[in-house]
């Protein structure tokens, strides 16, 4: 048995793998610029965000059908299954599908087919989240929120991803006051390679309830020192921020540093078919090279919970919590 934890940040674009990738392809009949599957991963050697996005745009073009987008769904939620996810808010780019002419409705009734179905065939509760794409204008983004409104009962909440850098939070001030007046929960990526200003400007002017990544908090101690003492959520994701250059090795990760400074820290993979790994993999990874201790790991899985938008089902998350106290470490993957 895998220690029971929540992943809280995974874009499911991100979760496409080269097999899954060359098979929609041929389904679709798009052609994708690499031979086969060796040479696509040949392509998996990032500089940074930008470069990886660029790679990440480039192979939506195989995601046309709403079965495309539940295939892809239902194998993140497989593997992570396998790797103790009980619970998974699961974000979506709307603005690129919708840029490429597939509408809202096939992404998330898509989406749907596999996360409705998820509990039973796969043991793990899911939210879904949609992400406003910061490089592109608040008016795209307000744009894709208005689209969204036929299938608000099945989104729990906006984020916001992509380039950080020039595009702080502030451009999306009122698709945040819009989103938030139609009820939904509030992340957004900041800080992760944006100054910690964008975390502040994220909290502030955009009201988020959790920061994604967060990483660069650590540069402001003030900073560190209110979100300890507001309980803010941080979504970590090592093994993203070891292949996009955020820290220079795995051993270099602040996540020893943040607990120890109180912050609540969760750990989860981002984009897994990218990166190396699902959230056990990011798990083991950081307790093998940053040798967190068992009762730190568990900290994290604790975490997750805590972290994790169960607000309308508090007896799941109390029954998880449970699973989580009760984990015997043993042999097991993490
Ligand atoms: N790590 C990341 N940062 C920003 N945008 C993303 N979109 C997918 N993964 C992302
Ligand atoms: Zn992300």
């Amino acid at each position: 048995m895998s220690l029971p934890k929540a992943e809280l940040h995974l874009h499911i674009e991100g979760t496409l793998e080269p097999e899954l990738a060359f098979e929609l392809a041929a389904r679709n009949g798009v052609t994708l610029p690499y031979a086969d599957t060796e040479a696509l991963r040949e392509a998996y050697r990032f500089e940074d965000l930008q470069s990886f996005l660029d790679l990440y745009y480039e192979l939506m073009a195989v995601l046309r059908t709403e079965q495309d987008f539940a295939d892809l769904a239902d194998a993140y939620l497989a593997r992570a299954a396998a790797q103790g996810v009980r619970h998974a808010e699961i974000f979506f780019d709307p603005q690129a599908h919708l840029a490429r002419g597939v509408s809202m409705g096939t992404v998330v009734e898509g989406l749907w087919r596999a996360l409705g179905g998820s509990e039973a065939r796969h043991g793990v509760s899911t939210r879904l989240i949609m992400c406003f794409l910061r490089d592109e204008s608040a008016e795209s983004a307000l744009a894709a929120l208005e689209a969204a409104k036929p299938y608000l009962d099945r989104i729990t909440g906006v984020g916001l991803d992509s380039a950080e850098v020039g595009h702080p939070p502030v451009k999306f001030r009122e698709v945040y006051e819009a989103a938030a007046a139609l009820g939904l929960r509030r992340v957004a990526h900041a800080g992760e390679e944006g100054p910690p200003e964008y975390i502040t400007e994220a909290l502030d002017v955009l009201g988020v309830e959790r920061v994604d990544h967060g990483l660069r908090c650590m540069e402001d101690p003030a900073l560190v020192e209110r979100l300890v003492r507001e309980r803010i959520p941080l979504t970590l994701c090592p093994l993203s921020n070891v292949r996009l250059r955020a820290v220079d090795t795995l051993a270099d990760h602040p996540l020893p540093a943040m607990l120890d400074a109180g912050l609540l820290c969760t750990v989860n993979s981002d984009d897994p078919a990218y990166f190396g790994g699902y959230a056990g993999d990011n798990f083991a990874a950081v307790q093998q090279t940053l040798g967190l201790s068992r009762d730190r790991l568990r900290e994290l899985a604790r975490n997750s919970f805590l972290a994790s938008f169960l607000e309308d089902d508090e007896e799941r998350r109390a029954r998880y919590l449970a699973e989580v106290e009760a984990y015997e470490f043993g042999e097991g993957v993490l």
